[in-house]
């Protein structure tokens, strides 16, 4: 695209521009190439516009921003706009051709579940025989099934990324496309210009109060997902959705607690490897199974059935798509032991996500109803300005709703850990509670809970899932849950077989 032509698609005036050739653009310096835009963006913690001079050496042609600070003169040609993360978003959008509009995207947003009914959803979509594709928390993947990775590491990733990733979408044929949508993506404007046939709203919890500062700014936020949507795929059990009937042109909404819906699951039963039950919806009625464990995910199948449903997938094809689905990394993961003893029996241990005071208990409350012995978990609380306000809640919860639980480290940056398992322990004392142990390291806590842990009991390990680093204080480790509590569960039965 030429500079004068991305000029007018961002309606400004072009001319004292030179018309060269424009590659891309971004707003991250240190990508910054021959051929790109830069777009100074006023962070929270830098100002894009003392870059200028550095992005002008790697070989960028022109500046975004919102106007330049009054000591300072741009060394490239610099344009002025009202909103520079929307000009970001529409610039990228204009560079790659608007690659949405030659896809079926379903958006999915939510407090949790976005990453479950993604892939759900990307699932059924694909034995509905769509090529489809996947942007979530875990990754990107092209209708191929390959899982890649975004340098850094994002739900939703800023809108250069997101768009590139969409014409990549375009060019290998993909059909349709499954978007995690973050409140800070819609509040950033990381997915401004996409153009979105479906909105799936898992429910809204408080989180993130750190950075909207109220849940109704939250909710505000995630809103616009459904407003800009041209069918909005609504939980009937979320109180929230009664805020988002008729936003957008047609919608239809789903149900797992017997409320009233167009989709709703009844007889669910839940077995200690997978779930099943029957769903009445506009397909007619029928069973479904998904080998995979907690009830909520019952919930997120029947969002995703219906995301599919109306992009044409049939009733056949959703009930075989559920039954092949093999799951998320790190949610509800359940794992068996490795090495020479591992078909010995040995206690249920289940990696999950679940980092939210509402997403703990109905992880622990699903758990317990397929547990016939002792229910243990092991759960954190992130450092930093992120929500201390819930540290003392995911203690509470896991001390009430697990026989015992033990508290330890999940990325504490620059909080004092003490502090944070102190507010844990707090929590959980406050409701009553003395069922708990805490133990710092959590590679550590690991080895003692499993090993403590009995054949019919589970021990849920909460918070990280799949997440490859552990973030203290002065450094960041690679970490891997999976791999350390295999590695504990293998010891569990290596001592069994003794
Ligand atoms: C709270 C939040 O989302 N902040 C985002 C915001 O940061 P910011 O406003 O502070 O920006 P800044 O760091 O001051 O930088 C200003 C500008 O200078 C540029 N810069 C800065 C430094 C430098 O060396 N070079 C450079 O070019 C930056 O690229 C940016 O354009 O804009 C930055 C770039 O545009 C983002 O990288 C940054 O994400 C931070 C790192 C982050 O951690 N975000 C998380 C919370 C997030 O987005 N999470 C959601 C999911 C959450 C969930 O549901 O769990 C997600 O979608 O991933
Ligand atoms: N529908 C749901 N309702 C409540 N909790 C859920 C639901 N689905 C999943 N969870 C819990 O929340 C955790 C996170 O799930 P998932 O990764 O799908 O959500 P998310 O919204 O993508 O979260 P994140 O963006 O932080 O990855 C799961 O591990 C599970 O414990």
């Amino acid at each position: 695209m030429r500079l004068q032509a991305l000029a007018a698609a961002l309606h400004l005036p072009a001319t004292d521009l030179p018309d060269g050739e424009v590659r891309g653009v971004t707003h991250n310096a240190d990508w910054a190439g021959p051929g790109d835009v830069f777009v100074a963006i006023r962070g929270a913690r830098f100002d894009g516009h003392s870059f200028i001079d550095k992005v002008r050496q790697a070989g960028a042609v022109a500046v975004l921003g919102e106007g330049l600070p009054d000591d300072m003169t741009s060394s490239l040609p610099y344009l002025r706009v009202p909103d520079a993360r929307a000009a970001l978003a529409d610039a990228a959008a204009a560079i790659e051709g608007h690659p949405s509009r030659e896809l079926r995207v379903v958006g999915v947003t939510g407090t949790d579940g976005k990453t479950t009914t993604a892939w759900l959803t990307r699932h059924l979509l694909r034995a509905a025989d769509l090529r489809t594709g996947l942007l979530s928390t875990v990754g990107y993947e092209l209708p191929d099934g390959e899982l890649r990775h975004f340098p850094a590491h994002f739900t939703t990733p800023e809108a250069p990324q997101v768009q590139r990733t969409l014409r990549e979408m375009v060019a290998v044929g993909a059909d349709a496309v499954v978007l995690e949508a973050s409140s800070h993506a819609l509040a950033l404007e990381r997915v401004r210009g996409v153009d979105w046939d479906v909105a799936v709203w898992t429910h809204l919890s408080r989180e993130h109060l750190d950075f909207h500062g109220t849940v109704e700014n939250y909710f505000a936020e995630k809103r616009k997902l459904v407003e800009r949507a041209r069918f909005a795929v609504l939980n009937a059990d979320d109180p929230w959705t009664a805020r988002l009937t008729g936003l957008a042109p047609q919608e239809t909404t789903y149900s797992a607690e017997g409320n009233g819906a167009d989709w709703t699951a009844h007889d669910i039963e839940e077995g200690a490897g997978g779930l099943s039950w029957r769903v009445t919806s506009p397909l007619g009625e029928f069973g479904a199974q998904l080998p995979m464990i907690g009830r909520f995910n019952v919930a997120n199948a029947l969002a995703g059935m219906a995301a599919a449903a109306h992009l044409g997938a049939s009733a056949e094809q959703l009930v075989a798509g559920l039954a092949s689905f093999r799951g998320v990394p790190g949610r509800m993961e359940l794992l068996a032991g490795d090495g020479p003893a591992s078909e010995l029996p040995a206690p249920r241990v289940i990696v999950d996500f679940a980092h939210t005071p509402p997403s703990l208990e109905k992880a622990l409350t699903t758990l317990r109803t397929t547990t016939p012995g002792r229910l243990w978990v092991l759960i954190g609380s992130a450092g930093g300005p992120r929500d201390p306000g819930k540290r003392a809640p995911l203690g509470e919860v896991a001390a009430r709703l697990a026989d015992h639980a033990v508290f330890t480290e999940e990325d504490c940056r620059d909080t004092p850990l003490d502090d944070i398992l102190r507010e844990m322990e707090r929590g959980a004392r406050a409701g009553g509670r003395t069922n708990f142990t805490t133990i710092p390291d959590r590679a550590g806590a690991i080895a003692w809970i499993i090993g403590k842990a009995q054949p019919g009991d589970t021990v849920l390990l909460a918070g990280k899932g799949p997440e490859d680093t552990l973030e203290r204080a002065h450094e960041t480790v690679p970490w891997d849950e999976v791999a350390v509590a295999r590695g504990a569960l293998s010891d569990w039965q290596m001592a069994a077989r003794r």
